[in-house]
């Protein structure tokens, strides 16, 4: 395999539906894009794939003219793109899809729509004109969402459809999709996969970014590595084999993850978290298990399992209806996230955006973001005890910053959520609990995010995993398989994964 600066020259008589050509761009002293070149074809799924801070999104915000390049030049269909502030002009060519919506909350699913567009009869809004325009293009592309309802109560599978729709009613035909299955269960990833094919046969082209190395072989037929800023390979995924994939990603040749064997947790030990009768009306009940120090308990199940919902409540951040929750023994009295944190939890959450990180602050400081509360009558953290939490934290998660000091806003995606690990072990937690701990985290950094969390359960912590990635519950001692509310199903270490998977989705 050899590297190359940009994709050689196609020889396809038809232009690419989209392409970039020698594109750099730099970001102070990081030069996140090293004059890349991606050309994806109409009627192909191309993959865009690379570690944590290659330069997917830089070349994203670059193809949809939210940045322009520095350097270099990106084409629709052979033609130059648009001027920057040419928004329609874009939208006409490009959308993306990201994990983070677009849609406004507030509104209805037409609203979303239709709001502010021309050509709905006037100044005045018709209402029932922007419904029927909306009802006829969610049925085109067969999106199954009333156009009445609310955005934001809209699944997040059925969101990713309506901007789907939205940017098709724009007369884009490329559109690129984020790691549009980070938050979604099995099943619905298996809708969506259906949707993006039946889509193609209609049309549209989709660039695919995933560090879901699987569904790049399932979806794409193309895929392209970008690494360090540079572009690596192109080929038809068909060529090409996943620990191929994997070393061109990283630049070496690695072995693919396996479960490491681990000391069996004392049997004994008193549980450093307990669950007693823990319910929330309508979301889950009378749920009841126990963790011990060292242990690894994983809690798995599909979108309305609450099994994401029952790790929230642990945290305090919803309120349980009944029930408690007990940590080293001791009941929480009261809820919410301080009370937690005091009590010693330590906690990833499910989305870094919300409730993760504070955008404008250093990597330092977010880092330790959950200390000062543990100095007790010292007050304030010293700056000495700081610096050494933060480079441990830098060098122990392998954190890509340029210092200390830098915003985290500036970190790719996946460093972020390595900057969010930092601050839940920040105050050497009694339980950690993790929400789908290695969302947007390329193979190699979950390797190290997911060894991090072995060593925390082997010096005593208590941890829950609440997952559906096989990877992210691999190293359990145990996993419990939540249905509908309830907890259904446990499996010791030694399952069998499609019998796992078979129960997530409630098949057992
Ligand atoms: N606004 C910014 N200011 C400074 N540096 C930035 C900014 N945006 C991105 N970078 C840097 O550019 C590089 C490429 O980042 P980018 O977000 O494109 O990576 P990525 O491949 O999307 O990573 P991930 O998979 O983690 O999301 C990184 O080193 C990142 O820190």
């Amino acid at each position: 395999m050899t590297e190359t600066a940009a994709p050689e020259p196609d020889s396809s008589a038809e232009p690419p539906i989209a392409e970039a050509i020698g594109v750099t761009k730099r970001f102070g002293r990081t030069l996140a894009l090293d004059r890349v070149g991606l050309r994806v074809h109409a009627g192909r799924t191309h993959a865009l794939v690379g570690r944590n801070g290659a330069g997917k999104s830089t070349l994203v915000s670059i193809l949809t003219g939210l940045a322009p390049p520095d350097e270099g030049e990106v084409r629709f269909r052979g033609q130059r793109a648009p001027a920057i502030a040419d928004r329609d002009a874009w939208r006409s060519r490009v959308a993306c899809v990201y994990q983070h919506s677009t849609i406004i909350p507030e509104l209805s699913v037409a609203e979303n729509l239709f709001i502010g567009r021309q050509g709905l009869g006037g100044r005045i809004i018709n209402w029932r004109t922007m419904r029927a325009r909306a009802r006829e293009l969610l049925d085109t592309w067969s999106v199954p969402v009333d156009v009445r309802t609310p955005a934001r109560e809209l699944s997040v599978e059925h969101r990713q459809l309506v901007e789907i729709a939205r940017s098709l009613s724009y007369g884009a035909r490329f559109i690129i999709l984020d790691e549009p299955t980070a938050q979604l269960d099995g099943t619905a990833i298996k809708r969506l996969f259906g949707r993006i094919r039946d889509l193609q046969t209609q049309g549209v082209t989709f660039l695919f970014i995933s560090h879901h190395l699987d569904e790049t072989y399932e979806i794409c037929s193309d895929v392209t590595v970008f690494r360090d800023a540079r572009h690596v390979l192109t080929a038809p995924v068909a060529d090409l084999g996943k620990t191929e994939l994997i070393a061109a990603m990283t630049g070496e040749s690695t072995e693919l993850a396996r479960a490491v064997p681990r000391e069996r947790p004392d049997p004994t030990a008193a549980p450093a978290l307990r669950l007693e009768k823990l319910t929330r009306t309508g979301e889950f009940a009378d749920v009841e298990f126990e963790v011990r120090p060292g242990e690894m308990v994983g809690l798995a199940g599909g979108g309305s399992s609450g099994r994401v919902e029952v790790a929230e409540t642990i945290v305090g951040s919803r309120r349980a209806t009944a029930g408690s929750v007990l940590v080293s023994g001791v009941r929480l009295r009261s809820s919410g996230t301080h009370a937690a944190l005091a009590a010693g939890i330590g906690f990833v959450p499910r989305d870094r955006h919300d409730e993760g990180l504070v955008p404008a602050m250093s990597v330092a400081d977010n880092a330790t973001l959950t200390v000062p509360q543990r100095l007790g009558r010292f007050g304030l953290l010293s700056r000495r005890t700081r610096d050494t939490l933060v480079r441990n934290a830098i060098e122990g998660l392998d954190i890509k910053a340029d210092s200390p000091g830098q915003g985290v806003s500036e970190l790719s995606g996946g460093n972020q959520q390595k900057v969010v690990f930092a601050r839940a072990l920040a105050t050497d937690p009694a339980v950690l609990v993790l929400i789908t701990p290695t969302a947007g985290v390329d193979v190699r950094s979950k390797q190290t995010l997911l060894a991090v969390v072995r060593d925390t359960a082997d010096r005593g912590t208590a941890v829950l995993v609440v997952s559906d990635e096989l990877d992210d519950l691999r190293d359990c001692d145990r996993v419990l398989v939540m249905v509908q509310g309830q907890l259904r199903t446990e499996y010791e270490k030694g399952w069998d994964d499609r019998e796992l998977v078979a129960a997530m989705e409630g098949m057992a």
